[in-house]
């Protein structure tokens, strides 16, 4: 392939008895990104964790982390987040009725921002924001829960997703988030996404660098 492959293992799926292990096995990997999800039980129906645990987490990762929030107004947030050291915030385009002041408010505090898009949100709500953003996250599960499938449609997502990056010429990547694994990661990759976020494939795996290997080099 001849643009990068970036990988994300999100934290979710890591056991939460031995998160300072989970946050060293992704350090001394080629894992590029760790991905932090953040839910507050209102846009979505569970709880993950918050800002003390992204706080640890900040002292130990030694990878750019990569936050997404499943809150509702998730404006509300963006200073605590700049000041726990997170490099990229990704909205929901469903949370937040105005984006485009928030992006460029996540962008003077020197983070990268990121759009995120349920799987019943259409590509082109972007259109109008896509030249701006860092990061279009397509959500392939319904988010609230690690360990779903990965939804098949969420191919032509991506593709779509593509053609408005190339057309707009922005700069965003691909994010793909939700039931990512060895059996699908090729096919997700061609329809043109950049950037890998898997939970269970990495931290079920026996050997978490071993399949975080596995994902970055799959074509
Ligand atoms: O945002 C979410 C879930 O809402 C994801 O980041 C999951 O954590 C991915 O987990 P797997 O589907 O890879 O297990």
């Amino acid at each position: 392939m001849d643009r990068p492959v970036f990988i994300a293992p999100s934290l979710l799926a890591a056991d939460f008895l031995h998160l300072a292990e989970a946050v060293e096995q992704v350090n001394k990997s080629e894992a590029d990104w760790l991905h932090l999800d953040i839910m507050d039980g209102m846009f979505v129906p569970n709880i993950s964790f918050g800002m003390p645990v992204v706080e640890s987490v900040a002292r130990l990762c030694q990878k750019p982390m990569d936050v997404h929030l499943m809150i509702v107004q998730p404006e509300r947030y963006i200073d605590v987040f700049h000041q726990l050291g997170v490099h990229h915030l990704i909205l929901h385009y469903e949370a937040s009725v105005h984006l485009h002041r928030y992006v460029e408010y996540i962008h003077q505090l020197g983070m990268q921002a990121g759009v995120a898009l349920n799987p019943h949100t259409p590509v082109d709500v972007l259109k109008d924001i896509v030249h701006l953003i860092d990061i279009v996250l397509i959500m392939s599960v319904n988010p609230g829960f690690g360990g779903q499938a990965f939804i098949p449609h969420s191919l032509h997502k991506i593709r779509e997703a593509k053609e408005l990056i190339l057309k707009t010429g922005s700069l965003a990547k691909i994010e793909v988030d939700g039931g990512v694994d060895l059996q699908n990661a090729a096919d997700i990759l061609r329809a043109g996404a950049d950037v890998l976020v898997a939970g269970s494939s990495v931290f079920r795996a026996a050997d978490p660098a071993q399949a975080i290997h596995l994902l970055k080099h799959v074509l």
